[in-house]
């Protein structure tokens, strides 16, 4: 009789990158809920860690002061992609972390070295304890957190449409000031030295300005499906 083992997929991880806004985390809950796969939201975990510095006085403006306190927290990701969540020191922290205040504070927060150390760590471990497999989805992971993973996709859109996407969801926000608010991260996400928004050299990159979002989960779908049937 064949055993369990033998006959299990083997697991696929998957790395999903990209600039706010183009689909990432709705595209990779979906494609990790359609797969049975786990799923990571590594931006949510750079959130945690700036509005645990923001509610325990840490100056965001100065890198010694958020490299002596990155240690501290203790984060906690759940990776059902029908739930997710992420906790710090045990407490609830989905709601804090997308405030405007924590928004306009992360990408000084994640430029830190030692931040970026911690959290790297921390998501390795989470993807290595995935026995069906993951979706990762972040700025670096194709990069720098899973260079091997089996699969890396970049997703790109129009400043436009990522704009409309995101003052769509906050309700009556001001597109122009959503769109500038939008690129001053990508400048800042990208241009630092450690570990920058990038994409992988091996990544398919996807263009999602003009597809549905039910079009960019069925393209990532086959897209895993075809490095399964490889394995
Ligand atoms: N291809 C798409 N077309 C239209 N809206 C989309 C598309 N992809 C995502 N969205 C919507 O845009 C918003 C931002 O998507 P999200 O997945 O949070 O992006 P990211 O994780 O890259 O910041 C969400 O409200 C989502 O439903
Ligand atoms: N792998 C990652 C993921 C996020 N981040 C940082 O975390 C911030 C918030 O990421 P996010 O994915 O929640 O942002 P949105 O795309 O949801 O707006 C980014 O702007 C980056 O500064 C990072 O540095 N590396």
């Amino acid at each position: 009789m064949e055993t369990a083992a033998r006959t299990a997929p083997a697991a696929v991880i998957v790395a999903i990158d990209g600039p706010s806004g183009t689909g990432k985390s709705s595209t990779s809950k979906a494609v990790a809920a359609k797969l049975g796969l786990s799923y990571l939201d590594t931006g949510a975990q750079y959130r945690a860690i700036t509005w645990w510095m923001l509610t325990n006085g840490i100056d965001v403006t100065d890198p010694v002061a958020i490299a002596d306190a990155a240690g501290k927290p203790v984060i906690v990701s759940g990776t059902d992609p029908s739930a997710p969540t992420i906790t710090v020191d045990g407490i609830d922290a989905s709601g804090p972390i997308r405030t405007q205040e924590v928004t306009s504070k992360v990408s000084a927060v994640s430029a830190v070295p030692e931040v970026r150390t911690l959290i790297t760590e921390l998501q390795r471990s989470i993807a290595k304890g995935a026995a069906l497999g993951i979706v990762v989805e972040g700025r670096d992971i194709g990069t720098t957190v899973l260079p091997d993973a089996d699969l890396k996709i970049f997703l790109t859109a129009s400043p436009e449409a990522r704009a409309a996407r995101r003052s769509g969801e906050l309700k009556g926000a001001d597109v122009s000031a959503t769109r500038e608010a939008l690129l001053k991260r990508d400048a800042a996400d990208s241009s630092r030295k450690t570990s920058p928004l990038a994409k992988a050299d091996d990544a398919v990159e996807v263009d999602t300005s003009d597809l549905t979002l039910e079009q960019v989960i069925e393209c990532v779908v086959t897209l895993v499906e075809g490095k399964r049937a490889a394995k």
